[in-house]
Order: structure tokens, then C-alpha cells, then sequence
């Protein structure tokens, strides 16, 4: 077998720990994406408005300890180590780390259930870029393996099923709610790059299948799916219906009760709480809609158990005969390297 790993790195997005860290942080997210300058002040003020700390730092050091319970309840000895892309601990500082505590071999959980360049492809160019941030001789030592996408996983739709029969309790059942899912709009080119050569739109079919999945777990025959947090310039086509214009389109088809979940993403991060907690409330409340914000998966135990199956059935090295999408080696993109590329492409530290 030969290839036991002995360390785990939850690789994140990132996000500021104070006002000051906002704008170079979003720097580091939009470098080279084009996004206009007038987008980046108003997503300032987002941060800004929660005192400029994003919840998703403290969200991941809290699944991350739970990750380490749940591998010490298993027996299972690997020390988790926490790298971002974007945001302090950045992921090449965690690299040296790991090295020098004289890992080798690292299973890397990311914190995207999805393929599509934002959700694999960029996760993988953050390991080649990690990688190469390391004296070659250190680099030439080390594999890291990126373990696969989750988002069919039945523990990850369940537990999204479940937050929704949570919301839907909490409404007062005087209209029948509409469900309404909602991940991260992207670029429609990326969306239709996404994914192998030739299937393309890997992204948002991900994420109506594990819509419809966690739909059925709750009970529900129908749903909507929509998208949030667009930025980029006006022209340039994105994945809709957005969030917000879809509520005045159900109060209009007379619509009274909605709810929303926010499955494209992990945790309560900033986008969840302020474009869904925030924005879209707000929308709701002038339309009269009741309006109740399912949790996202990252709070559920399921949650913790399959990244922690994820790991335990890849810890020996051995990888299904079929390789699962995500799964790629120091940042070796999926399907032999011709998957979820950037559309805009931005120079690596590998090519
Ligand atoms: C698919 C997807 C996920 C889900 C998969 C995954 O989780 O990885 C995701 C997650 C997240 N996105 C986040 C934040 C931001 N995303 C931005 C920009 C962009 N996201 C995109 C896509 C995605 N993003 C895209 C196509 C852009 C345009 C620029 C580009 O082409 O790259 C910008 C720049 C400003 C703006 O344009 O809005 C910010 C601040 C945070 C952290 C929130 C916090 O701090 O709590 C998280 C977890
Ligand atoms: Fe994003």
C-alpha cells in the first residue's frame, strides 16, 4: 500500500478577523478576477457592518475541533492541521508547518461540496501554489491529496433535509411555504466549463441534484433553485434567478411563505448572513412574506461524520478504481487534468 497519510488539512476560503484586514483580503480574493471596483467597496461595507470579523474563521475552528474529536473517538490518530486560501492561517504558511512538523502525506478536506472552478478547480491551484511556495527539495517530498466532492454524500443531503424540516416547523403554517434553494451564482461560462470536457455545467447540475435530495428528505415534492451573491460587471451573464428578484416573483404569483436554503455552502459565512440573513429578510419583509433561513450543514453532526468517513476511507492511500471528481494530487486539476480550469485564467505558480 505504501501511501498511509499522517495529516489532515481543512483547507478554507478565508475571511478577516478585523476592519483592517478587509480590503487587502479582498484583494486576495478578486486579484485577477475582474470584479469591478464599486462591487469591492460595497462587499467592504458587508464586512464592515459586522465590525469587519466574518464568522466563517470561527465556524471552521469549530469543525474543525469537532473533526478532531470525532477522529479521536475513532482511534484514529491524525493531527488536523487549518490553511486558507484567501485569509490568515494562509494555507502556504500551514504548508511550512506541516513540513516541518514532518508530515508527508496530507489528506486536504476542503470546505466546498462542489466541482466548478470556484469550488474544486481553485482548491487545487491553492495546493500547486502551496506547494511551490516550498524549497523544491521539501516540495519534491510531500503529497497532497485533495479528497473528493461531497455533495451527493447522503449525510451532507441529509442533514440540509433536516435543517429545512427545522425551518419549516418554525413557520406558522397558515400558507403552504415555498422551498427555496440558493448557492453561489458564477459566471454562466464558468458554469458551462464546469466539470469534465464535453459534460460541462458540472456546477449548478450538483447543485439541483443535492437540492432535489435534500428537498425529498424533507418532504418536499417541489422546489426552486436560485442563486446569490453575484458580483462581476453587469454584461457578463451570471447563474440566476437571483435571491432577491425570485421573492418578488413569488409574492407576486401570490406566494405568502418561503424558505430558504442556503446549500451551496458549508457554514453561516458572511454571504449566508448577509445577503440571505440580511437582504433577502429585508426583501421578504416588505413583500409580507414570512421568511425563515434554514441552518447550513456545517452545525450538523452528520456533517462532521462524513468529512471524518471521507478521510478514514482514504487514509490508507487507496483510491477507487473510477477516480471521484475533487480527488487530485498536488494540485493536479480532476479527470486527468482537464477539469474545472478558471474561464479567466490567472497565472500558477505550477505552469
Ligand atoms: C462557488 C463559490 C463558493 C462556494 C464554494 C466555496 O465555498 O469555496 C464561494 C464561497 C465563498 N465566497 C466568499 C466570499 C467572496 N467571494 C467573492 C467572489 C466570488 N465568489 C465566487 C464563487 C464562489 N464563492 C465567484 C465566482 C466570485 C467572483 C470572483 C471570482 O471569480 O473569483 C468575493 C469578492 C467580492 C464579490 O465579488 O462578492 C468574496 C468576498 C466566502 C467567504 C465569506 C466570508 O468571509 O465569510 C466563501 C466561503
Ligand atoms: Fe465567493
Amino acid at each position: 500500500m505504501g501511501l498511509e497519510f499522517d495529516a489532515v488539512l481543512f483547507l478554507s476560503f478565508g475571511g478577516p478577523d478585523k476592519p483592517d484586514d478587509v480590503r487587502p483580503f479582498l484583494e486576495n480574493v478578486t486579484r485577477g478576477r475582474g470584479v469591478p471596483p464599486e462591487r469591492l467597496d460595497e462587499v467592504a461595507q458587508h464586512y464592515l457592518h459586522f465590525g469587519g470579523v466574518s464568522p466563517i474563521n470561527a465556524l471552521n475552528s469549530a469543525m474543525i475541533s469537532s473533526i478532531r474529536d470525532e477522529l479521536a473517538a475513532r482511534g484514529i490518530d491524525l493531527p488536523v492541521f487549518f490553511g486558507n486560501r484567501n485569509w490568515h492561517p494562509m494555507i502556504a504558511d500551514t504548508l511550512a508547518q506541516i513540513y516541518d512538523a514532518g508530515h508527508r502525506r496530507v489528506l486536504v478536506f476542503p470546505t466546498s461540496a462542489w466541482g466548478g472552478y470556484s469550488g474544486c478547480g481553485q482548491y487545487h491551484e491553492d495546493i500547486a501554489g502551496a506547494l511551490a511556495s516550498l524549497e523544491p527539495e521539501a516540495a519534491s517530498q510531500m503529497v497532497l491529496r485533495k479528497l473528493p466532492q461531497y455533495w451527493h454524500e447522503s449525510l451532507f443531503v441529509d442533514a440540509a433535509g433536516d435543517a429545512v424540516r427545522r425551518a419549516a416547523a418554525s413557520l406558522s403554517g397558515e400558507s403552504q411555504p415555498r422551498l427555496v434553494f440558493t448557492a453561489h451564482s458564477i459566471p454562466d461560462a464558468a458554469d458551462r466549463d464546469s466539470g469534465p470536457p464535453a459534460q460541462g455545467r458540472l456546477y449548478s447540475r450538483q447543485v439541483r441534484a443535492a437540492s432535489e435530495r435534500a428537498a425529498a428528505a424533507a418532504g418536499f415534492a417541489e422546489f426552486d433553485q436560485v442563486w446569490q451573491s453575484r458580483s462581476g460587471p453587469p454584461q457578463v451573464p451570471w447563474l440566476e434567478p437571483d435571491i432577491v428578484d425570485h421573492l418578488e416573483d413569488l409574492a407576486a404569483q401570490g406566494v405568502r411563505s418561503v424558505i430558504v436554503s442556503p446549500i451551496g455552502f458549508v457554514s453561516d459565512h458572511l454571504e449566508v448572513v448577509w445577503d440571505l440573513d440580511n437582504e433577502a429578510r429585508e426583501k421578504a419583509a416588505e413583500l409580507g412574506l414570512e421568511y425563515v433561513r434554514a441552518d447550513s450543514v456545517g452545525t450538523d453532526p452528520r456533517f462532521i461524520e462524513m468529512a471524518v468517513d471521507l478521510i478514514e476511507q482514504y487514509r490508507d492511500g487507496v483510491v477507487p478504481q473510477d477516480v471521484p471528481l475533487g480527488v487530485g494530487d498536488n494540485g493536479v486539476y480532476c479527470a486527468g487534468g482537464k477539469c474545472c480550469r478558471a474561464s479567466v485564467r490567472r497565472p500558477r505558480p505550477a505552469d
